[in-house]
């Protein structure tokens, strides 16, 4: 059978550890607890957070509250510190409030276990109990009686999760997560266990948690309190959302959680060639060798010792661009020389052919005899490359940390100093996949039935991927369905580093990604909503698979999709390479047309050129900026970053737009066109 899989979080109450976190002993040897009483018969505990806190009552509840409404579905919270007889020991009254339901029988096999060891555990105060579907402990303070405590009950700690999850058997608490997926998708299941009896509405459960707002229905409300999360949770009959439970969050604080949740994949070593454009340097690249290897002349003409000045001279050697020997040259003499060609020994400088005249040729006419250097003052070193002097042997040529840019210049240097290989900072493989069991493939003939559309996404994803110069996987379309969409993303997790997929995010009954991501692939969620428009919905999330790999579910608006790819994904892909930049640039642009404020941040597809005449950026729109146009996104180089109407000064928020010939900030996907 499939063990039990168990979440748990610990909160360190220790105002000394809330200073320094390395003192904290206590939540080191939990973890270790929980591991070691893992088990693949029964049930496995994953410590997915520790959070540390002061002995303050709102820092400790607060802790709390994130946890307890946070994305991921935690089954135990266990406390540590904080329950002596000291003044500041307030842990027990702060997560009293948050029990629904009081467990005392665990209080006592705690308190017993501890006394069986010392008297002095009779001044422990611990509490526990279960908020909505989480059971919570408070442990004392001291890493051994916490430890204690904990192994008292660990062995019986699955089953009371479970029950408090209100599932019936390990499966459906997690693997597969059938029966949350259904409840997500708004399946009415009815429930084999009767409604519990200490409910006044048997099966309208969470209907005293709402603060007095009697809805009289029993479709749950998400994040007001704990409580209510907890309804959400475990309520046997719960039907769909009304109200996302991902809590809303600012463009910039969801572009922070990508950076920091997005890691550097590798470092390999890779052939200097064509292809190594887009990378990143993971080495400073030094030079074995000089350039110019020897001293060449700059120009077809002919080598001097410069004191010689004017005069005719006789032409006592050739020199080619070409690998040989060339005799020494003495003052007196010349020697013709081709560009790039050796410099005989002994010659200083290189007078130009245009400054020359023929005087005379050899018998046969072959070669030329004597020279006339008309040149006057030449300098020591004129018209000379010396070795060494465009790149000197033993010079970093390259940092650690540089992009081989399209340009070419980096791989010309390589290739200059005789660099067949360098380490750079390997590229991700992302996956993309569109959702839906509307989407047909772009090139499907025939016409389209009622409901069908054409896949855009994909094409339009891979391309853009591509052309920053990711290696892209294909992964298709999926239907609607648990079961297909959650094979197709564990298979997938194979074999890419990255996962982008479009739709299936919102508020719909068969919008699955989120669920399947949380509870199928035991993945995080990071985020599941963002303050922006278009991509509202956008989901960010991390699995384990064996390494972390991102996903990145965006909306299956066309237009939304697109931009969330340009604003979050590529960004993130630039890093996880070794980018150092890696947002595209943003750019102060005059607007050529009255550019409407949404309510919310908008980012409008735009273009954005250079303007010969005022020297300035100047950007217009492409049209019609409905999410689902992906029209949108054609000819435009750049989004503006419109702020949300309520953040605008007054003059712009009565205009409801910014005017023709003012400001905005443009962010540039592409090059700046001219016009
Ligand atoms: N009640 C609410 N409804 C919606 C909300 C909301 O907050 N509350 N958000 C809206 C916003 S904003 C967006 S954006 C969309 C996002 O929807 P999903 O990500 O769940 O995507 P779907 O529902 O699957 O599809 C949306 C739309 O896009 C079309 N689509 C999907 N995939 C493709 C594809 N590969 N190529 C072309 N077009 C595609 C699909 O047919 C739908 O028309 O939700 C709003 N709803
Ligand atoms: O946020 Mo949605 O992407 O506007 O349509
Ligand atoms: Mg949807």
């Amino acid at each position: 059978m499939t063990p039990t899989k168990l979440n748990a979080a610990i909160i360190v109450v220790s105002t000394t550890a809330s200073k320094d976190p390395f003192s904290d002993a206590s939540s080191g040897l939990l973890t270790e607890s929980f591991a070691a009483n893992s088990s693949a018969e029964s049930a496995t505990w994953q410590v997915i957070a520790r959070s540390i806190v002061s002995d303050d009552r709102e820092e400790i509840q607060g802790a709390l509250k994130t946890l307890l409404e946070g994305p991921t579905r935690l089954n135990l919270i266990v406390t540590t510190g904080g329950t002596g007889f000291a003044i500041t020991d307030i842990t027990p009254e702060a997560v009293k409030p948050f029990l629904q339901k009081e467990a005392p029988g665990l209080v006592h096999a705690m308190l017993s276990a501890s006394l069986n060891i010392t008297p002095f555990s009779m001044m422990s105060r611990p509490v526990a109990g279960v908020s909505g579907s989480t059971v919570i402990i408070t442990l004392p303070g001291s890493p051994k009686g916490a430890t204690e405590n904990l192994e008292a009950l660990i062995k019986l700690l699955p089953h009371a999760c479970i029950q408090a999850a209100g599932i019936q058997s390990s499966r459906k608490l997690h693997s597969g997560g059938v029966e949350s997926l259904e409840r997500h998708a708004g399946i009415h299941k009815h429930s084999k266990h009767p409604p519990k009896s200490d409910s006044p509405h048997s099966g309208h459960r969470h209907h005293h948690h709402h603060h007095g707002h009697n809805h009289g229905h029993a479709i749950p409300r998400a994040h007001t309190s704990p409580e209510s999360r907890a309804n959400r949770l475990d309520d046997a009959v719960t039907r769909r959302y009304r109200e996302s439970p991902y809590p809303m969050i600012t463009v910039e604080e969801a572009t922070d959680m990508i950076a920091r949740e997005t890691q550097i994949k590798g470092i390999v070593q890779v052939q200097v060639n064509e292809d190594l454009v887009g990378y990143v340097l993971a080495e400073d690249v030094t030079a074995a060798e000089s350039v110019p290897a020897y001293r060449a002349s700059i120009v077809d003409g002919y080598a001097v010792v410069h004191s010689d000045g004017k005069g005719t001279y006789p032409v006592v050697s050739v020199s080619h661009a070409a690998p040989g020997s060339i005799p020494p040259l003495s003052s007196g003499q010349v020697s013709r020389v081709t560009t790039g060609a050796p410099l005989p020994p002994g010659a200083t400088a290189v007078a130009m052919v245009e400054d020359t005249v023929l005087k005379s040729m050899t018998e046969d006419e072959r070669e030329e005899a004597e020279v006339e250097i008309l040149a006057d003052r030449m300098e020591d070193g004129e018209n000379v490359r010396e070795v060494g002097s465009d790149v000197m042997k033993g010079d970093v040529v390259l940092r650690k940390g540089d992009i081989i840019s399209a340009i070419g210049g980096e791989v010309g240097l390589l290739a200059s100093v005789g660099r067949a290989w360098v380490r750079v900072y390997d590229k991700v493989t992302v996956g993309v996949l569109s959702t839906g069991d509307e989407v047909v493939h772009h090139d499907r003939e025939g016409e389209l039935r009622l409901g069908e559309i054409r896949d855009s996404n994909r094409p339009a994803l891979l391309s853009a991927i591509k052309a920053q110069g990711f290696s892209t996987v294909d992964l298709g379309i999926a239907g609607d369905k648990t079961g297909a969409l959650q094979s197709t993303l564990i298979e997938a997790l194979q074999s890419v580093d990255v996962i982008v997929t479009t739709g299936g995010v919102s508020m719909g009954e068969l919008d699955l990604l989120k669920p399947i991501i949380e509870q199928s692939l035991n993945g995080t969620i990071h985020f599941g909503r963002v303050a922006m428009k278009p991509g509202k919905p956008t989901t960010f999330a991390t699995v384990q698979s064996p390494k972390k790999k991102l996903i990145f579910a965006l909306p299956g608006n066309p237009a939304s999709a697109l931009v969330t790819l340009h604003l979050f994904v590529l960004p993130s892909l630039r890093k996880s390479q070794g980018y150092e930049k890696y947002e595209f640039p943003q750019v102060r642009v005059t607007v050529d047309e009255d550019m409407k404020l949404d309510p919310r941040p908008e980012f409008r597809r735009a273009f954005v050129r250079f303007d010969e005449v005022d020297g300035r950026l100047h950007a217009s729109g492409t049209g019609g900026q409905r999410s689902s146009r992906i029209g949108s996104a054609h000819g435009a180089n750049a989004v503006l970053v419109m702020p949300a109407l309520r953040e605008v000064s007054e003059k712009r928020r009565e205009l409801g737009c910014i005017p023709k010939g003012e400001t905005a900030d443009a962010i540039l996907w592409g090059q700046i066109g001219c016009a």
